[in-house]
């Protein structure tokens, strides 16, 4: 049995025309269904539905074998527990820091509200410079205007969110797209499986691009 860790939203929608290409298609549709366990078309094949920040965790311990998730939550979850053979080029956005329109820096310790701690440490570690991070788990536009914090990082995409609420981007820190994870061990006992699954997906990632 292969199983494969989907975050329903986005990385699940962009992620089924990819699968079905591969010939691999749910038995019923992951969005209405309220299982969490998805049998596909294949017998051998199923799907895991979890939250976006568990599918590094999943696959890591060989819950899953494979999984889709975003680089922002690779960089986020870190370590070298995991096999990334894929940019599936979905799900695009940028990881970048954000304040208030116009804005002056602030003299002394900067405060960073975000949910991506490990990611805010090392890039002001790699600045050398002093910030206090203020963990959220969402809203994080809110935190400039209320002075929780001076800045935030958050992913970004149209911009809307941040203009929206008075803010602007301002230092990317980097491009984002979801990847194909693998279980290591799984890699090894069931290379020919996972490896032609692979060259399914690469092909139709790069049909997509081409068309
Ligand atoms: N506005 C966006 N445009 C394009 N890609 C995005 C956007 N927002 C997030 N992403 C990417 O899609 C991935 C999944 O985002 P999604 O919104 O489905 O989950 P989430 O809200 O981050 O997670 P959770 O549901 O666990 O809170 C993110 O990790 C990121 O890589
Ligand atoms: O630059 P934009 O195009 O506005 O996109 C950025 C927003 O997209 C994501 O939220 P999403 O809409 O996915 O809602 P979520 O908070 O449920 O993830 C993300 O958390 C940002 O807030």
């Amino acid at each position: 049995m292969l199983t494969i860790a989907l975050s329903k939203g986005r990385i699940l929608d962009d992620t089924l025309p990819l699968l079905a290409e591969a010939g691999i298609v749910p038995t019923e549709n992951p969005d209405k269904s309220r299982k969490l366990i998805i049998p596909t078309t294949q017998d051998d094949v199923r799907l895991l539905i979890v939250r976006a920040t568990d599918v590094p965790t999943y696959v890591e311990h060989g819950a899953a074998d494979l999984g889709v998730a975003g680089k922002d939550v690779l960089m986020e979850y870190g370590g070298q527990g995991l096999y990334e053979p894929l940019d599936l080029q979905i799900a695009q956005c940028k990881l970048m820091t954000a304040g208030a329109i116009g804005a002056a820096e602030p003299k002394g310790r900067l405060r960073v509200a975000t949910k991506f701690v490990n990611v805010a440490k090392r890039y002001y570690a790699e600045q050398g410079r002093q910030v206090d991070i203020i963990k959220l788990y969402g809203s994080m536009e809110l935190a400039p205007l209320i002075n929780l914090a001076d800045k935030i990082i958050d992913v970004v995409d149209t911009g809307n969110t941040l203009r929206a609420n008075g803010l602007e981007p301002q230092e990317l820190i980097a491009t984002i797209s979801s990847r194909l994870v693998v279980n290591k061990a799984s890699m090894k006992m069931q290379h020919a499986r996972i490896q032609s699954l692979i060259d399914a997906l690469r092909l139709a990632v790069e049909s997509r691009h081409r068309g």
